[in-house]
């Protein structure tokens, strides 16, 4: 069972929900109280929960966890590799850490694909957000045609290692080892792009071929340590449905959800997949 396996690996469930470019900032307040007040205390202890809303909506986000101590963590969606200067449009690692964001994600495939973000400036931008103590979400996946012609593993971990170069392992190690910190304050999803609001959701067993040979990976550029400690995301089409069968998976150890994160009650039972589980 998926609780059996957090215990054993001691890497923290993470089910993080991705807005995209969706919700206001009235729209995302109300979502946000809504997802706390789905989930016990005790869910939000075992499980992460994280929200990751448009860049116009954080400060309400941020207001809103704060001033009524939600368990509830939250992030950007992406951050400039630039931390000041002339960026007409650009949002910078300084101002997310200012606001309080703990995550960012980095190398999404929508990213890649609609602003041509190289795999350089993803490396730029894992680098950044280090610099300014906030967890990167780094996105990887392949698209249908590598997938087609069996190259997905390749790809993936081509990604990784791409988006790690010159990342050294204790600009990733978690400062709060003691806390209630995750001990590597970096974040993998794996998202097949064909997989990505398509309704095609990857097999568990997908999900768990490349997520093995992503944490492999990790081993061969840091060691086993943070290959142990670092967690990897599944995301694509990720439901209420079909979660649990995906977390049960050894070395997924959360989702990276879109369209499912708007619905707040949907989203919460997601972060409740433990209680689809069946024995
Ligand atoms: O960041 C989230 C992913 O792109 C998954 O989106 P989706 O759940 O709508 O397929």
């Amino acid at each position: 069972m998926a609780r059996t396996k957090a215990a054993t690996t001691g890497r923290r469930p993470l089910i993080a929900g991705n807005w995209k470019m969706n919700l206001n900032h009235l729209e995302a307040i109300s979502v946000t109280q809504k997802i706390a007040f789905s989930l016990s205390e005790e869910q939000l202890t075992d499980v992460e929960v994280v929200v990751l809303p448009p860049f116009t909506d954080l400060r309400s986000v941020q207001t809103l966890i704060g001033g009524d101590r939600l368990l509830l963590g939250y992030g950007a969606q992406d951050l400039s590799p630039h931390d000041s200067g002339a960026y007409t449009g650009d949002v910078s690692g300084p101002m997310l850490a200012k606001l309080g964001c703990q995550y960012v994600v980095i190398g999404h495939s929508e990213r890649r694909q609609h602003h041509a973000e190289t795999d350089d400036v993803v490396n730029a931008k894992v680098k950044v957000a280090r610099k300014h103590g906030i967890a990167p979400i780094l996105c990887v996946g392949e698209g249908l045609l590598v997938r087609k012609e069996n190259g997905h593993v390749e790809h993936c971990t081509l990604q990784l290692r791409a988006a790690l170069a010159g990342v050294k392992a204790e600009t990733i190690l978690g400062s709060d080892p003691k806390g209630d910190r995750a001990p590597v304050d970096l974040v993998i999803a794996y998202e097949p792009v064909w997989a990505i609001g398509t309704g095609e959701v990857a097999t568990a067993a997908d999900a768990q071929e490349v997520c093995a040979v992503l944490r492999a990976t990790i081993e061969e550029l840091y060691d086993v340590d943070v290959a142990k400690g670092i967690r990897i995301l599944y995301g694509g089409s990720v439901k209420s449905s079909n979660v649990a069968g995906i977390m049960a998976e050894a070395d997924v150890d959360g989702a990276l959800v879109g369209g499912a994160s708007l619905d707040p009650e949907e989203f919460a039972r997601i972060c409740r997949f433990r209680e689809h589980v069946t024995a």
